[in-house]
């Protein structure tokens, strides 16, 4: 299964080029999505977050989080967003494994991994391919004060947070220029697809192979007791697991 890893500074256009990738057929774990589920009330990560930074993070009805109070808190104290991070990025990863699981078994040949840190929590290697999606400083800063109706120094903050995209580009393997609009850069996700989609023979390899193995040895079981068949069918079957594999 090819698993593609998709980053880039907040508001430069992941969730956009997401929806493309799922218009595309392939599917996507999206890691802010899980985030915010393990932020529910009732979920462990929830009970130590509100454990570490005080029950003055919940909302009036004092029970769910409010996202803005503890964006305010993380994104100007890298001590705080460390812990926060140490809290809620094992239980996402853990959520994102269990859904490439749900994927690989369902037959997918690839899946996308949208996970805005994936480079500062080192996720990038244990990705096939990795996608960047750039767009320049002033573009980020316009589109993140838009989207999110906060103040030029707040989105400068939240970018800051980050790794800088000139150090997240040096380890794309293809950066997705969404500068310009939209139609251009969906244009830029099929050619992607085009390229990069493994063919349905090798899907099909990864999930027959284990079987053809198992096979293959149960054969040669039966071929040490003689029969000549039993060689043939041994030797059917390694191959067909081997040829399998390696597309
Ligand atoms: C701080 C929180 C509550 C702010 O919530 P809010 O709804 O305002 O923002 P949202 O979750 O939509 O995130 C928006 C963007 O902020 C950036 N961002 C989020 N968390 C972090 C972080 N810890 N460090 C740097 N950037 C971050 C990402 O680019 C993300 O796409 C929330 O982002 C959070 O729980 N962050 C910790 C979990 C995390 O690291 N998520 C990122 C994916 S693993
Ligand atoms: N090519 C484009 N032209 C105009 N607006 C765009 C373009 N791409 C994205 N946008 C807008 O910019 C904003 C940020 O885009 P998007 O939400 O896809 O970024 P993101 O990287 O997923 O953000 P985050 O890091 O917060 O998850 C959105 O309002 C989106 O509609």
């Amino acid at each position: 299964m090819l698993i593609i890893g998709l980053t880039g500074g907040i508001a430069t256009g992941k969730s956009t080029v997401s929806k493309y990738f799922r218009e595309g057929g392939i599917p996507v774990i999206d890691a802010d999505q899980i985030a915010r589920e393990i932020l529910q009330p009732g979920e462990r990560p929830y009970r130590k977050v509100v454990e570490h930074f005080g029950r003055e993070i919940l909302q009036p009805d004092g029970v769910q989080i409010d996202r803005q109070k503890l964006g305010a808190i993380i994104f100007n104290d890298p001590e705080k967003r460390r812990a926060l991070n140490g809290i809620t990025h094992p239980a996402v990863r853990r959520r994102m494994l269990t859904q490439i699981l749900k994927y690989y078994i369902s037959g997918y040949r690839a899946c996308v991994l949208d996970v805005p840190l994936l480079i500062e929590s080192r996720l990038d290697k244990y990705c096939s391919k990795i996608v960047v999606v750039d767009c320049d400083r002033d573009t980020q800063v316009q589109r993140l004060m838009a989207r999110d109706g906060i103040s030029y120094e707040n989105a400068q903050s939240r970018i800051n947070a980050q790794l800088p995209m000139e150090e997240k580009k040096r380890y794309a393997t293809r950066v997705i220029d969404n500068n310009e609009d939209k139609t251009r850069t969906a244009q830029q996700v099929e050619e992607v697809i085009k390229n990069w989609m493994p063919s349905q023979f090798s899907t099909w390899g990864l999930l027959v192979a284990p079987v053809a193995i198992i096979a293959g040895a149960a054969s040669l079981w039966v071929a040490g007791k003689n029969l000549f068949g039993g060689w043939t069918l041994s030797v059917g079957s390694s191959w067909l697991a081997a040829s399998l594999f390696i597309n």
